[in-house]
């Protein structure tokens, strides 16, 4: 599987019932969702051996005073949680176990891939997502910090004093996204600035995606060395595919481009952590829901060795 995880092969699931980077309730469902569909024995019959640690990890994280700082929401919260996310995934990942944590909002992965560079200071990251998540304390319109964790991973925009833990590990060039569809105008300018790599869904469509995911990785791993953290936002998928989610753009990854993006990255052996997040279970009716979840259990399935014959 991947050369960074020992045998027995190990995954851990990280559940982050969180929904404090966005607005909208439900989101911090996702996990149990997932988990309910079945996801932990899917995982043992691919022949992982799966670690659970239950659905209540960071619940007990509580916050009682959490003004917005400038128009930034929970900041407070977000932080803390994120912090103990990190020690988390870095503690897998220094065991050489694969963490899979189950979103839970994007903010999550502020805490993900601070825990995956702590240990891997060379990892890049795959970003699968319909938005950059790249706002700053500046730039942001929204005040949603599920719209800004690459900013704080790469030590943009202003420093928020809640948020020092937060170390910027994260160099420009060893990121790259797929499936960008909704950037803000100030993201941008952030890309652009930054030199970032992003292939949109007009490059999907353009190349195909194999083509994108071999340009994708030959930008951030040209040798084919480095561990891979793929941070994976269901609403990448288009809506038709994975319809409960919070802020969903139509145009985007069909079913199979988007199992073809996990496979690709669980062919190269590098992979060493993963999010799937932004499943919220209380958007859209029942028929809706289930698809969803079972779309996000075959993501994971997929980027664990499913597919690959
Ligand atoms: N993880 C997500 N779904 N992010 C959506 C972000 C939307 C918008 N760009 C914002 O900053 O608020
Ligand atoms: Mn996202
Ligand atoms: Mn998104």
């Amino acid at each position: 599987m991947s050369r960074f995880i020992s045998e027995p092969k190990t995954a851990a699931i990280v559940g982050c019932s969180f929904s404090g980077g966005q607005p909208k309730l439900g989101v911090d469902k996702g996990p149990i969702h997932l988990v309910e569909a079945g996801l932990i024995d899917q995982l043992a019959g691919l022949g992982w051996k799966v670690k659970f640690d239950g659905h209540n990890q960071f619940e007990d994280i509580k916050v009682l005073d959490d003004p917005p700082i400038g128009i930034l929401k929970n900041p407070r919260l977000v932080s803390r949680v994120n912090e103990s996310v990190a020690q988390v995934v870095e503690a897998h990942v220094r065991n050489k176990e694969l963490p899979i944590t189950l979103g839970g909002d994007h903010s999550l992965a502020i805490g993900t891939i601070s825990g995956t560079l702590s240990v891997h200071p060379n990892a890049c990251v795959i970003w699968i997502d319909a938005h950059a998540d790249i706002n700053t304390a500046e730039s942001t319109d929204s005040g949603n910090i599920h719209g800004m964790p690459v900013s704080f991973l790469l030590g943009l925009g202003s420093k928020i004093p809640e948020f020092s833990w937060v170390k910027p590990l994260l160099k420009a060039e060893r990121l790259v996204y797929i499936g960008l569809r909704d950037v803000d105008v100030g993201e941008k300018r952030i890309l652009r600035e930054n030199n970032i790599k992003a292939f949109s869904m007009h490059d999907v469509d353009k190349y195909g995606i194999g083509r994108v995911v071999e340009m994708a990785l030959d930008h951030v791993n040209p040798k084919r060395d480095l561990p891979i953290h793929l941070s994976f936002d269901v609403d990448a998928l288009d809506p038709s595919v994975a319809p409960s989610t919070g802020t969903p753009v139509r145009g985007g990854l069909t079913f199979r481009e988007g199992h073809y993006i996990c496979e690709a990255v669980c062919e190269t052996g590098l992979l060493v952590a993963l999010d799937l997040v932004e499943v919220n279970p209380s958007l859209a009716d029942d028929a809706s829901v289930e698809q969803t979840v079972a779309v996000g259990c075959s993501l994971v399935r997929s980027a664990l060795g499913e597919t690959l014959l």
